[in-house]
């Protein structure tokens, strides 16, 4: 009998996406371990809900990058998690991680990937950077994480129309909306098959099973 898959959220803000994955039914996972850089995210209050162990790891309590790179390193091994959630995290993950967890660290952004990606492209300033250039249609993206911000495979994503009515709350809201979902759906099949299957390319092409 395979051993139930574990994961790791780690956020930033105000943990609506890491509540949406931990209360989760359709997910046969079970978060091992909640990761934030900031004592007043809302994911630790997650974490309280759900009982699920948490570590505070942040510029202030490890101000040596590469100590709270093998500080987080050391969370997750302890924690044996298998796939690592980066939900609505906001600072860059480390190489020790990054190595010790290639192609099993996923991330969701509020866009369509490549489109209002890379580094100061993040929260309300993507949905700002949207409406700024009134595009037509924006959405949300699950994409695997490498070294540089949001440059990783795209692994799915779903189209959120913007309306001329819009402003930065009605489009976060409904890119959130969509975000969460897609994210969830995502992980639900992850949970079942271990695939990790970029969007574009064919079965049988996976990046790695776990
Ligand atoms: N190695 C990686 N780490 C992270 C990735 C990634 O793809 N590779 N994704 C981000 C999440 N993200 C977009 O989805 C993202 C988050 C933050 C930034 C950014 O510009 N941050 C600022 C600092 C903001 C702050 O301190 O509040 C910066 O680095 O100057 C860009 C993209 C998570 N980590
Ligand atoms: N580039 C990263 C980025 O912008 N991430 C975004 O931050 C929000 C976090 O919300 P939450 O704290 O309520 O989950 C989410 O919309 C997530 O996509």
């Amino acid at each position: 009998m395979p051993s139930i898959k574990r994961l790791a959220l780690i956020g930033s803000g105000s943990g609506t996406t890491a509540d949406a994955v931990a209360t989760a039914t359709a997910i046969e996972a079970e978060v091992a371990i909640i990761i934030g850089n900031n004592s007043k995210s809302g994911i630790f209050d997650v974490a309280a809900r759900h009982g699920i162990q948490n570590v505070h790891l942040s510029g202030v309590t490890h101000p040596d990058p590469v100590l709270r790179d093998s500080s987080m390193l050391d969370a997750l091994s302890e924690a044996q998690v298998d796939l690592i959630v980066l939900a609505g995290y906001m600072k860059k993950i480390g190489p020790r991680v990054l190595r010790a967890y290639e192609h099993r660290i996923v991330n969701t952004h509020p866009a369509l990937l490549p489109a209002y990606g890379s580094t100061g492209m993040y929260g309300d300033r993507v949905h700002e950077a949207v409406l700024h250039d009134r595009a037509p249609t924006t959405g949300a993206t699950v994409h695997l994480v490498t070294e540089e911000y949001d440059a990783g495979p795209v692994l799915a994503q779903v189209p959120v129309h913007v309306l001329a009515s819009d402003d930065v709350s009605s489009l976060r809201g409904r890119v959130q909306l969509a975000e969460k979902k897609l994210l969830v759906d995502w992980l639900s099949d992850w949970a079942t098959t271990g695939k990790i299957l970029p969007a574009a390319r064919a079965p049988g092409h996976q990046l790695n099973e776990t």
